[in-house]
């Protein structure tokens, strides 16, 4: 039996269609699970070999679900990311006008991409939340809500009909998804690669997240999500997850890493992927002082120093 995916389902999520642009999808069995938590728990208990969740989106930020998985339990890694842009169809039961429509679905991180498009056009349905989009889908099918936010090609799996498509309040709308596994050594660099990690600070000072941040400020590293979940031990105790770019295979991410290591309460190495959304050629050079050859003729300077032969 092939090693097997689990992702967001059930069929016809984004989810799916996000991944299934992964070459590596067409060598192993895609199997959906009714959420996050359940996808990564395939993972975590050896059932999957991987599973594939939205982490991210372009309108309202981090899927906390997905990151409190990460911060939380037993550790995972980040091995790729998918981008997809994303707009949604209106599904209903064939025959089903808009005046018809009292209930709409759909996963709560569509709700803030199509808020203005509901004001505008069914303002007194109410919103019920669903696992996934195509789970909202399901549900019309089954009878329980009239309407559902999901992807188009969703209609036909569940025999709806697309009373409207092409539904986006944000232009460019995109949603983010990562291919988690447990942990082991992350791919080589490519050139173009992002590193995840979770941090927890030792002590409340003035500039405490400002400490954590100079980190990588001093190395030249530039951060790309930056965002605070409550650790759950009370009002203002937070660890911050963050996507820095480059490879932990690079001198000054390294670095960093020991930086915030010596700082730190606790540090969860997410994993370090090639990014989706550069080519290696695209990326900037490093900063002045922080290129790999810079940091080891330092290091070696230091040595000589060490020994007095400088
Ligand atoms: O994959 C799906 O269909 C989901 O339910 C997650 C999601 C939610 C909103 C936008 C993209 C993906």
């Amino acid at each position: 039996m092939p090693a097997s995916y689990a992702y967001l389902g059930p069929e016809g999520t984004f989810t799916e269609v996000a991944l299934r642009t992964l070459p590596e999808a067409a060598t192993r069995e895609l199997t959906p699970y009714v959420s996050v938590q359940s996808a990564l728990d395939a993972v975590r208990t050896g059932e999957a070999e991987a599973a594939f969740v939205p982490i991210e989106n372009s309108v309202e930020g981090g899927i906390t679900t997905t990151l409190d998985e990460l911060v939380a339990g037993a550790p995972l890694m980040i091995y790729r990311e998918v981008l997809l842009s994303i707009t949604f169809a209106l599904l209903v039961r064939p025959g089903t006008a808009l005046s018809d429509i009292k209930t709409v679905s759909a996963h709560p991180a569509a709700q803030p991409q199509v808020r203005n498009w509901l004001k505008k056009h069914l303002p007194d349905a109410h919103w019920e939340s669903a696992a996934s989009n195509a789970d909202a889908a399901r549900l019309v099918q089954e009878g329980q809500y009239d309407a559902a936010f999901a992807g188009e090609f969703a209609a036909a799996r569940y025999g709806l009909e697309a009373l409207e498509t092409g539904i986006h309040d944000a232009e460019n709308a995109q949603t983010r998804f990562v291919l988690v596994g447990r942990p082991a050594r992350p791919a080589a660099p490519t050139g173009a690669d992002k590193t995840s990690v979770v941090l927890w600070q030792r002590d409340d000072h003035p500039g405490g997240l400002r400490d954590l941040l100079g980190e990588f400020a001093t190395r030249g590293i530039n951060l790309m999500l930056l965002q605070s979940r409550p650790t759950g031990a009370g009002i203002g105790n937070y660890c911050f997850c963050i996507d820095a770019e480059g490879h932990i295979s690079d001198r000054r991410m390294a670095d960093a890493l020991k930086g915030l290591k010596r700082i730190c309460l606790q540090v969860r190495y997410l994993g370090s992927y090639p990014r989706a959304d550069m080519r290696p050629e695209d990326v900037q050079p490093p900063r002045l002082g922080t290129s790999d050859e810079e940091f080891v003729e330092a290091a070696d300077w230091v040595a000589r120093c060490q020994d007095g032969r400088f």
